[in-house]
């Protein structure tokens, strides 16, 4: 089955900017959630409009299960769901009022699943959404994502300002979207802990390039982070080596395979990973 999105050599740089998105590749597979991190300015939000055509491309290929996205492509976007961080719908609208107009834009638009949401969410159909409270915002846009039976969810930091309660209430949402198997999800996001829940894969993204794309169980359970002293360092094949940051006392190594590396590196401590570790190291350190 062909992946549900496929960016290839996606480009893209901004008038009066030094920030170029630089080639990046991923794909999303059906039934999974890729997360995508990076510091703030990486390119998070540029991808996601290059995506969803949003943003004019300089170069590359973004294939929504399996053909490009067009501008008048009604039967594609039918099949894509998005939700912002920020403000997703005017605010002199109700729940109720939004259903209206989405019933007119989303021929697959269910008002009895986005009602069923809106329950479970404790949402009224006639409270205005500028009364709302951030959590009741970021419910409503997912509900109203959701309620058009989108194949493909995108989600831009949907779940940053929750707290940890909502997110958790989210998240199992979002787990339970991807039960059906044709389901996907892109979900960027800086709260990792979220990512190490929920994601499959997750792409890291730094100064508008993809610097690493691994699976979330090879990135906790196969990767390591080495403790080196100068020395060990130095012995450390440069081929093993992700990124590396020099602290006051020790190196830190992001290396592919911890097992290897302890059989390797003898003397050297390799701890299992974070995501958080992972990215800082990305972020922070160098490579070879
Ligand atoms: N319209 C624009 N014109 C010029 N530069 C822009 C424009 N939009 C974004 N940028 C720049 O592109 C870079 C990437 O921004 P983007 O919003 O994609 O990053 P991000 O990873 O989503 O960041 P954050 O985590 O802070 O939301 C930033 O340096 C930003 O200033």
């Amino acid at each position: 089955m062909c992946p549900v999105l496929e960016l290839t050599d996606v480009s893209k740089s901004y008038a009066k900017s030094d920030f170029v998105l630089d080639k990046v590749s991923f794909a999303v597979p059906a039934g999974t959630i890729m997360g995508l991190v990076g510091e703030n300015g990486a390119g998070k939000t540029t991808v996601i409009g290059c995506i969803l055509n949003t943003l004019f491309r300089d170069g590359g290929t973004v294939r929504l299960f399996g053909s490009e996205l067009s501008d008048g492509d009604r039967e594609l976007r039918e099949n894509i769901g998005v939700v912002y961080d920020g403000d997703n719908f005017p605010d002199h609208l109700s729940a109720g009022q939004l259903a209206d107009i989405m019933r007119g834009v989303y021929r697959q638009w269910d008002d009895a699943a986005f009602q069923g949401y809106l329950d479970s969410f404790s949402i009224t159909r006639e409270q205005k959404i500028k009364s709302y409270s951030k959590g009741m915002t970021m419910k409503l846009a997912i509900a109203a994502a959701l309620a058009h039976h989108p194949r493909l969810l995108i989600l831009d930091e949907a779940t940053s300002g929750l707290d940890p309660i909502v997110r958790d209430e989210m998240l199992d949402v979002f787990l339970g979207f991807v039960e059906d198997e044709s389901h996907s999800i892109l979900l960027s996001s800086h709260i990792t802990s979220d990512l190490e829940r929920i994601a499959d894969h997750i792409t890291f993204l730094h100064r508008g390039k993809v610097v690493l794309t691994a699976s979330k169980d090879d990135l906790i359970y196969r990767y390591a982070v080495l403790r080196c002293k100068e020395r060990q360092f130095e012995a450390i094949d440069p081929k093993d080596i992700i990124a590396y940051r020099k602290k006051e006392y020790q190196i830190d190594v992001l290396v592919p395979n911890g097992k290897e590396a302890r059989q390797k590196y003898k003397d050297v401590v390799a701890d299992q990973t974070t995501i958080d570790e992972i990215m800082l190291l990305l972020v922070k350190g160098k490579t070879k």
